[in-house]
């Protein structure tokens, strides 16, 4: 009896104590730094929203940047604001991430990449019904296709960094990349698609100490959300809404952070966290504190996720049933 407590306080020490142990011994990779100072940092999409949010705070971190991108006059804009910003010059590059030869010879032109963030991204929100073919090959090649391109271009120098220290492969996802969301059918399976990618390209890459990271923003102000919301699904939009609004400014800020930590996950808030937990499958975790919550909440996380199903649910049948 008067051990009681004694028992039960060991219970409450003693065994997350061990799985923590335990779990100190077995994640992989192991975690990492990745820095990013002095060393080049090659942006796609970088000449709007969030690319160029990374690109200025990469820039200010004393990086040495290069941006990606179509229109060559939202380069120049960028590169001038930059240069405004921070006093730092960044080249330019472009190309579309459609045309296989033409991001090589930009990626060749660049040099030796060191930190490849792959953050190009197109986005129609549209009923599948609604949508037209053109649309979603649109955001599977830009998105799904432009990445392999990318990749596949700076593969061959970035395994060549020997002495460089560790690189890393960068791609923006999106909250849309982690739970399947009304008007985002394309646009969905283009982000699932890199987060399968992500996974079987850090097993290729570990042993040449190349580090894979994967954003999950939620909506964030920038020029692509303005377009976006213009002609946005009601229902895509109350639901996106679960996670709130984040600033370019911001997402770029925790991504960078994200990417020197090495982690394979990198959510941008709270909602963005419990995704990640609810989300983990078989996901590489470095972080053994991190491992140790997945492991803890993994149920709670699903009750959590079917509650937030149960509000979504419920706002499409309310609005099936205003429509009638
Ligand atoms: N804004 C949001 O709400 C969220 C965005 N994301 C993701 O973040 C990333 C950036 O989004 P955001 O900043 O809003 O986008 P923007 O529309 O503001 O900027 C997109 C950038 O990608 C470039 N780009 C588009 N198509 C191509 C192409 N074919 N080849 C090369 N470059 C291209 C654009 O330049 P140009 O047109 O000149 O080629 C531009 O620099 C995307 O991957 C998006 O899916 C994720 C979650 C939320
Ligand atoms: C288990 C707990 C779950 C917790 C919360 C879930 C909230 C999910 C909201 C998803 C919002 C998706 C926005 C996509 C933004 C985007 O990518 C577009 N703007 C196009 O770029």
């Amino acid at each position: 009896m008067v051990n009681a407590p004694l028992y039960l306080i060991s219970l409450i020490i003693i065994v997350p104590l061990s799985i923590a142990l335990l779990l100190y011994l077995i994640v992989r990779p192991r975690p990492t730094k990745v820095p990013i100072k002095n060393r080049h940092v090659f942006i796609t999409g970088g000449s709007s929203g969030i690319g160029l949010a990374l690109a200025q705070e990469a820039a200010s971190q004393g990086a040495q940047v290069s941006i990606l991108a179509r229109s060559l006059n939202k380069l120049e804009e960028a590169q001038k604001s930059i240069k405004l910003a921070t006093g730092i010059d960044v080249a330019i590059y472009s190309a579309d991430v459609r045309d296989f030869e033409a991001v090589k010879s930009a990626i060749d032109q660049a040099g030796p990449i060191d930190i490849l963030i792959c953050n190009q991204g197109v986005f129609v929100a549209h009923e599948l019904e609604n949508s037209s073919l053109e649309e979603l090959n649109f955001m599977i090649d830009i998105n799904l296709m432009g990445t392999f391109h990318l990749i596949k271009a700076a593969l061959p120098s970035m395994k060549n960094r020997a002495g460089r220290g560790p690189g890393s492969i960068s791609i923006m996802s999106s909250q849309a990349g982690q739970v399947g969301i009304y008007g985002y059918t394309a646009y969905s399976a283009s982000k699932f698609g890199l987060r399968g990618m992500a996974e079987a390209l850090q097993q290729e890459v570990i042993g040449y100490d190349i580090h894979v990271s994967l954003i999950f923003p939620p909506d964030t102000d920038t020029p692509g959300l303005v377009e976006e919301n213009k002609r946005r699904p009601e229902l895509t939009s109350i639901i996106a809404a679960s996670s709130g609004v984040m600033k370019a400014n911001d997402v770029a800020k925790l991504s960078l952070a994200g990417i020197k930590s090495g982690r394979f996950f990198v959510p941008c808030n709270l909602e963005g966290f419990a995704l990640c937990l609810a989300t983990a499958g078989m996901s590489p975790q470095r972080s053994v504190l991190m491992a140790l919550i997945e492991v803890t909440a993994a149920g709670i996380m699903r009750f959590v996720a079917l509650c937030y199903l149960w509000v979504w649910y419920s706002s499409i049948e309310k609005w099936h049933a205003r429509k009638k």
